[in-house]
């Protein structure tokens, strides 16, 4: 028989990846397709679903083509996903009813603040482990069946949409849901996906019928919740038919619980910060789910078949990657690589801090109405400076979490492992180093997210035996210690936590 690999599915917030793994754990073919961002009005961001079923069949071919791989040299496929962003589909054309709602989006603030009002915020809280945000799926389902145009379903019967998905002829996913959906004609998703649409009790592994009432979200539609490695498997690719074998998928895991799975963070205490578009600083809680006092959430990190649910602290920081990209966007900066050598050339931000609340503050702030911010610009500012202060931003709204997460966890961190398109940027990791006062850790397979779900499909095939032989793949590219010249942290932070919160509340009249 050919060598074998196991196939992952990254499908992020920008783009779809598909990578193939050997038995080292390491990548041996690799493709990328972007996909549309949709901003229909402020505060909107949209994906249309059919364009990331596409996209994610050309990068699965594109890989194998470049590898020079048959598909019957994949001994499984996991998922991976931007979580959080919710499609409905017509289960009988398999078409979305609407572009899907991003994690992004924030549309259904005002909706979220009427919970706050109602006092249901510690409901939701003692249930879902999560805040109350627009930023999870709940909110985002009820504006689909309220304000999906039936007319738009191109359906000869323009019926009611919640009848219709009440009788389960609607059904709801987040993304690893859609795709196992296209690729297995399964209608599945797993237990880390699970616990971020705000619907499931994560105490009790069930939909939650308190909160599928209170959003008017039918059983009926959900799809079933399976383990993040799953001996039975989801299904396999023969339903598609475009890869012309049997393929089974047997893994999925949201992005932020794949990189924690790829970083081989398996045991209590284990922690991983992964910076991307936003970061999501995760640690390992074993079979505790530990409520946070300090504004973290309360998610499943991961299950593997026939064992309990493992779950996770998580400090979700919004916009962090995103903020280089905005430099970009307004000419201060070529390209995110050029925001180290520009924050080199200047001995500090010279008193400038910048706080990227483009889309609001999540951990441990949550503030739906916070905006961004630039605060102690003089006439002798440049924009060395403020590439500096968006670069320290990102370091001190890590430290925001991670001074939450030794808070709940009662854990002293001494070492973070850091993973995501902005450690490439060693100014950074210094530089986080410095402000958390920890050792940062970057593996050398940076693609954690995608080899987490790679792992969990490839355990649940028997291609990999043991977690043991998981941990032996995993290998240090780089290691910041603390500077021991570096001074005036604290006082910096200070000044940092005063520029939050003028940032706070700013959008109060926005209607957004
Ligand atoms: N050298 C760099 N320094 C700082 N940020 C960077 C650098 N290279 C990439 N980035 C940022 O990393 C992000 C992309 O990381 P990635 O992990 O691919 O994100 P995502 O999975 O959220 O799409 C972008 O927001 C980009 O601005
Ligand atoms: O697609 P990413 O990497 O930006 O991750 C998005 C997160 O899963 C949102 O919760």
């Amino acid at each position: 028989m050919a060598e074998q690999y196991v196939g992952a599915i990254d499908q992020g917030t920008t783009g779809t990846r598909f990578m193939v793994f050997d038995h080292s754990g390491q990548v041996v073919a690799n493709a990328y397709e972007k996909h549309e961002q949709i901003y229909p009005e402020p505060g909107w961001v949209e994906h249309d679903a059919l364009e990331i079923w596409r996209k994610t069949k050309l990068v699965i071919e594109e890989a194998l083509s470049n590898a020079d791989l048959g598909p019957d040299q994949l001994a499984a496929i996991g998922i991976t996903n931007q979580r959080e962003t919710t499609v409905l589909w017509d289960a009988e054309t398999g078409k979305p009813i609407h572009n899907a709602i991003v994690w992004q989006d924030r549309r259904t603030t005002d909706r979220v603040e009427t919970l706050r009002d109602e006092d249901k915020v510690e409901m939701i809280r003692g249930k879902t482990g999560l805040e109350a945000d627009a930023y999870f799926s709940a909110t985002k389902a009820e504006w689909l069946l309220d304000n999906s145009d039936p007319i738009k379903l191109q359906r000869s019967r323009p019926e009611d949409i919640r009848d219709r998905a009440a009788e389960g002829e609607i059904l709801f996913g987040t993304m690893d849901t859609w795709l196992i959906y296209k690729l297995t004609g399964n209608h599945i998703t797993d237990v880390t996906n699970a616990s971020r649409t705000m619907l499931y009790n994560i105490h009790e592994n069930d939909w939650d019928d308190e909160l599928l009432d209170e959003f008017d979200v039918h059983r009926e539609m959900l799809p079933e919740v399976r383990p993040s490695s799953d001996d039975d498997t989801y299904g396999s690719t023969s339903a598609s038919g475009f890869l012309n074998a049997e393929v089974p998928v047997a893994g999925a895991l949201g992005d932020q619980q794949a990189a924690l799975f790829g970083q081989t963070c398996f045991d209590e205490g284990d922690a991983k910060n992964t910076y991307g578009t936003g970061s999501f600083f995760l640690m390992n809680t074993g079979e505790e789910a530990v409520d946070s006092e300090h504004g973290l959430l309360t998610t499943i990190g991961f299950q593997r078949s026939g064992e309990p649910v493992q779950y996770a602290l998580e400090g979700s920081i919004f916009v962090t990657g995103a903020a280089i990209q905005w430099l970009e966007d307004v000419d201060l900066i070529d390209n995110p690589g050029q925001t180290e050598e520009l924050a080199r050339s200047v001995d500090s931000t010279d008193d400038v801090y910048l706080v990227p609340a483009f889309t609001g503050l999540g951990a441990p702030h949550w503030d739906q109405r916070a905006r961004g911010t630039i605060v102690g610009m003089t006439r002798g500012t440049r924009k060395e400076h403020i590439v500096r202060a968006t670069l320290e931003s990102i370091a001190f709204q890590t430290r925001d979490v991670a001074e939450a997460m030794e808070a709940d966890s009662g854990i002293e961190m001494q070492s973070l492992r850091v993973d995501g398109g902005a450690v490439k940027n060693n100014f950074l990791c210094q530089l986080q180093s410095n402000i958390i006062d920890s050792d940062i850790v970057r593996p050398q397979v940076d693609e954690t997210t995608a080899l987490g779900s790679a792992y969990a499909a490839g355990l649940a095939v028997g291609y990999w035996e043991t977690l043991d032989e998981l941990r032996d793949n995993w290998q240090v590219d780089r290691e910041f210690t603390p500077d021991d010249d570096a001074t005036g942290v604290d006082e910096r932070y200070g000044r940092w936590t005063e520029a939050v919160e003028r940032s706070k509340d700013w959008a109060r009249d926005s209607g957004e």
